[in-house]
């Protein structure tokens, strides 16, 4: 049986990444994709989705993302075929960063937490994105589950859509970035079950560069490192060849997102292209 540590979504994430398993697949059943896959716009084309796309993602990406909004906008359906993804999800050994982008209040924030990332619970995942517009602090629900169960974080830092710049850019009192103070944040937590990679990561879209956004991480990249979740390739626009220009030295831990470019082709042929965009990324950071 595997022990705590190498358990942990951290040092799981680093195996993946030893390996070159750079890709993270969105799980993003948009109502035009479904379409496309000549699944109905329901629950159960959602789920339908969701299962392919884990069966694709099994030990070729690093993880998938099932995107939430996507499945909650079927109620309680929506949950409940959400839970049968990430139920495949766990038997095929996937990992699954679940993207909620939840943040509250201290109190309120470890419901959510404890909704995520406890074991055992309906709608586990290894990972979850959260915001820290309430301060980094506010996230300290869900750092038992992170340290105690290898559980793992995502905080918004710099994220890919335009709108966002006014409040990443801003400068605080200290002088640094948003964006900055969520990446220093970030890469202060520490914890015990970790050896080459942080249990808590940010989000750094990559339509921009890093320079772009006031953030200055000093390289060679702390130990363990940050993990980045990268949002953006593919429909948004950055391309694979891009990667180390956009993220540096960041690169070795870097998670690539991919949902649109993916999933718009249909049923056919996913296996086969989430193998190539996985190869594309790979060997676009290996020359790092
Ligand atoms: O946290 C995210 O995943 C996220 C952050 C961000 O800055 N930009 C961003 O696009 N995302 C998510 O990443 C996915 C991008 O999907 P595609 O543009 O189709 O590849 C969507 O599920 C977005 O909600």
């Amino acid at each position: 049986m595997a022990s705590r540590a190498e358990g942990a979504f951290s040092n799981r994430l680093a195996v993946a990444l030893a390996a070159r398993r750079h890709l993270c697949v969105g799980i993003d059943p948009h109502a035009p994709l479904l379409d496309a896959w000549g699944l109905p716009d329901d629950a159960s084309g959602a789920e339908r989705m969701g299962r392919e796309v884990v069966a694709a993602a099994a030990g070729v990406a690093a993880c998938v993302k099932p995107q939430i909004a996507f499945f909650e906008r079927f109620g309680a359906a929506g949950f409940a075929a959400l839970e049968r993804v990430l139920a495949d999800a766990r038997a095929a050994g996937v990992l699954v960063i679940a993207d909620v982008k939840r943040g509250d209040i201290g109190s309120s924030f470890a419901a959510y937490a404890a909704a995520w990332l406890t074991p055992g619970s309906p709608l586990e995942a290894d990972a979850m994105t959260v915001t820290a517009y309430q301060g980094f602090g506010s996230l300290s629900g869900a750092f038992d589950l992170v340290r105690d169960h290898g559980k793992g974080l995502f905080v918004l830092a710099a994220t890919s859509n335009p709108e966002a710049r006014a409040v990443q850019l801003a400068r605080r009192e200290d002088g640094r970035t948003v964006a900055q103070a969520m990446v220093d944040d970030a890469l202060a937590f520490a914890s015990p079950l970790d050896r080459h990679v942080n249990s808590v990561g940010v989000v750094l879209g990559a339509t921009l560069t890093l320079a772009d956004f006031g953030i200055d991480i000093e390289l060679p990249p702390a130990k363990p490192a940050l993990p980045v979740l990268a949002p953006g390739f593919g429909h948004q626009g950055a391309r694979a060849e891009d990667a180390l220009g956009i993220f540096g030295g960041l690169g070795w831990a870097l998670l690539a997102n991919e949902s649109r470019s993916i999933l718009a082709e249909g049923a056919p042929g996913l296996a086969g292209r989430v193998r190539a965009r996985s190869e594309a990324i790979g060997e676009a950071l290996s020359r790092g």
